[in-house]
């Protein structure tokens, strides 16, 4: 058995299995100095250093493997400075499972007011109070390894999906010349950088991208620009595409995916690792994922339902509440109704990616997600 223990600070990808009933699907193990995580995995996002209306105590007994920070919202509030005062990200948000941070370009183009971007970085107004700041390659790279997150990502520009293929490929150029410049301001010491291929919706980029970015060795490498308001079809022939197209041998994470269907989907087409606000950001509109489909809680129906959310969960919101006193929490607007549904709807991702890593093992994934598919689309009709 191969020696899972990484010098500090880097992440190491292990190949075990490939699915043999005719996918790309793969299960693996990313080995981090804060333990393994077995993928396909699905990262809870913790944008601000929490999950949402969860602890890490919950996260634990939810099982989840490795959450996400964000270094827009982090460098604005408590800031970075704060967080390394205070012992870096971990030790803040008492979480000793590993965590992975977005590195701000996303953030800046989809969240900041007034951003402007130059070849040397993005200088924007915070959204919280609009304080002028500037994200540079080498910034975002001093700020996540003060975090001290296990896996960071190159700074990168996503283009906006309404952009002309010739803004696409000057932006595409700028986002090497940037990976290049974060590998320079890369530390090694503690933290392992994860490039990330652009290219939109067409093939010809993204596998000049993908040549370009993976010509960097890397512990592992990104699909960026997807999920922003693209088809699911169009995002699922894409990924379907760019994933093969990216190291057989080192983790694949696809940047901001995705639905119960996006996740199964975009395994068979070889991703490894995925981050999603969904579940959470559902949760809290009262929105809860069952495997009966989706169930609107505050709907009158469940007024006296006695039975739980869902009848095959074995999560503590199911074990433990009738869907009559989730509607009546979330009527309320009870801060309880917050967690319990975050709860759930976490179980339910968490749940289905053990699924998934279970299928692949047993050489039956296409069944599997043939399986879901139709199920999903049944639901949808
Ligand atoms: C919610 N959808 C979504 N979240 C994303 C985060 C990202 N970060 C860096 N680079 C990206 O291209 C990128 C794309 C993304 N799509
Ligand atoms: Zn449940």
């Amino acid at each position: 058995k191969g020696d899972t223990r990484v010098p500090p600070g880097l992440v190491r990808f292990e190949l075990l299995h490939e699915d043999q009933s005719g996918t790309k699907a793969r299960r693996g193990r990313l080995n981090t100095p804060h333990g393994p995580i077995e993928t396909p995995i699905f990262m809870p996002v913790g944008t601000v250093g929490s999950v949402k209306g969860v602890g890490p105590d919950d996260l634990k007994t939810l099982d989840a493997q490795i959450i996400l920070g964000n270094t827009y919202h982090l460098m604005l509030r408590p800031t970075d400075a704060l967080v390394g005062e205070m012992g870096g990200l971990h030790r803040f948000i008492s979480w000793d499972r590993p965590m992975l941070t977005d590195s701000g370009g996303f953030q800046v183009f989809s969240l900041s007011e007034k951003r402007k971007i130059t070849e040397e970085g993005a200088a924007f107004q915070s959204h919280l109070d609009g304080s002028r700041h500037f994200l540079s390659p080498e910034r975002s790279i001093e700020i996540q390894e003060t975090l001290g997150a296990d896996v960071i990502m190159a700074f990168d520009e996503c283009p906006p999906s309404t952009e002309d293929r010739a803004y696409l490929e000057k932006s595409l150029a700028r986002t090497t010349r940037w990976l290049h410049r974060c590998v320079k301001a890369w530390s090694r010491e503690r933290s392992s950088l994860f490039g990330i291929v652009q290219g939109g919706l067409h093939d010809d980029l993204r596998k000049r991208h993908a040549e370009e970015v993976c010509a960097v060795d890397l512990p592992g490498y990104a699909l960026g620009g997807y999920s922003v308001g693209e088809a699911p079809e169009a995002m699922h022939a894409g990924v379907a595409y760019s994933a093969p197209l990216l190291p057989r041998d080192k983790p694949r994470y696809l940047m901001g995916v995705g639905t119960p269907l996006d996740l199964v989907t975009c395994v068979e087409h070889g991703v490894d690792m995925f981050d999603c606000v969904l579940p959470t950001r559902c949760a809290r509109n009262g929105l809860l994922f069952t495997s009966e489909g989706k169930l609107v809680i505050r709907n009158a129906a469940y007024a006296k339902d006695p039975r739980p959310v869902d009848p095959a969960c074995s999560c503590y919101t199911c074990r433990t509440f009738s869907r009559s006193y989730l509607r009546h929490l979330f009527a309320a607007g009870e801060i309880l109704a917050m967690r319990l549904n975050t709860l759930h709807n976490l179980h339910y991702f968490l749940d289905l990616m053990a699924q998934v890593r279970r299928a692949i093992a047993e050489d039956r994934f296409a069944a599997f997600a043939r399986d879901f598919r139709a199920k999903a689309v049944a639901q949808e009709a």
